[in-house]
């Protein structure tokens, strides 16, 4: 099954706790929350305050894209608010097995996501030890940006990695997905599509994520 994760990032702020309770009663699966640092990306959003409304108001999980640098520094930040999954990026950490780890004892579906320069060759060795890729059709910072392609590459290659090798891992996509672009990422693989813009600028957000997933 295809599952929809709207960007909050995309929503608006000054009526939170409504558009969450909108976009889940128009068929959101989870909500894709986007911690961005100012450093790790060139543009700071929210953190764990905001984060703390937004699960309080949430009946649907918590999918969590933490864009910041060196996130082994807020995990428990973050894993408080018990996301489905925590992401992270594999250019942001070298440490990166600690904080799978750190992420897996906390209960909480690892994430480890790619940015469009990132090769998927980078992540092989690490696709057996989380539960989520998320591959950025993007650069990451900022909502409304046009998708780039290349992504349906990576995202099939991943895709047959994972199945040649039996591995449990969805992918996830990023960034620019619309009702045009999503056909072209479901049949290379992708299985959790995230959206923001396509959703949140449309008068009726059900018909936006029927028009995105069917
Ligand atoms: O992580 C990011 C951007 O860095 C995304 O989650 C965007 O927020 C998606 O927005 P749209 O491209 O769908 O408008
Ligand atoms: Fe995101």
């Amino acid at each position: 099954m295809i599952q929809i994760a709207p960007s909050l990032l995309a929503a608006d702020f000054g009526c939170l706790a409504e558009e969450i309770n909108k976009i889940e009663l128009a068929g959101a699966h989870l909500h894709h929350v986007d911690v961005m640092d100012g450093m790790f990306v060139p543009n700071i959003s929210f953190g764990p305050v905001v984060i703390e409304a937004i699960a309080q108001a949430a009946k649907k999980p918590l999918d969590i894209h933490l864009m910041i640098e060196k996130p082994e520094r807020y995990l428990a930040d973050y894993l408080k608010f018990k996301p489905k999954y925590l992401t992270v990026h594999f250019e942001a950490t070298t440490e990166l097995a600690n904080v799978v780890a750190t992420i897996r004892e906390a209960g909480s579906g690892v994430g480890l996501s790619i940015k469009p320069d990132t090769p998927v060759a980078a992540i092989i060795p690490w696709l057996d030890k989380i539960d989520l890729l998320l591959v950025m059709s993007v650069e990451p910072g900022f909502g409304g940006q046009k998708f780039q392609p290349q992504a349906i590459e990576k995202i099939s290659e991943a895709k047959a990695y994972i199945e040649e090798h039996d591995l449990q891992v969805k992918i996830e996509v990023d960034g620019g997905i619309d009702a045009i672009t999503s056909p072209q990422v479901i049949a290379a693989g992708a299985e959790i599509l995230v959206a923001g813009s396509a959703i949140y600028s449309q008068s009726s957000y059900a018909i936006a994520i029927e028009k995105i997933i069917g």
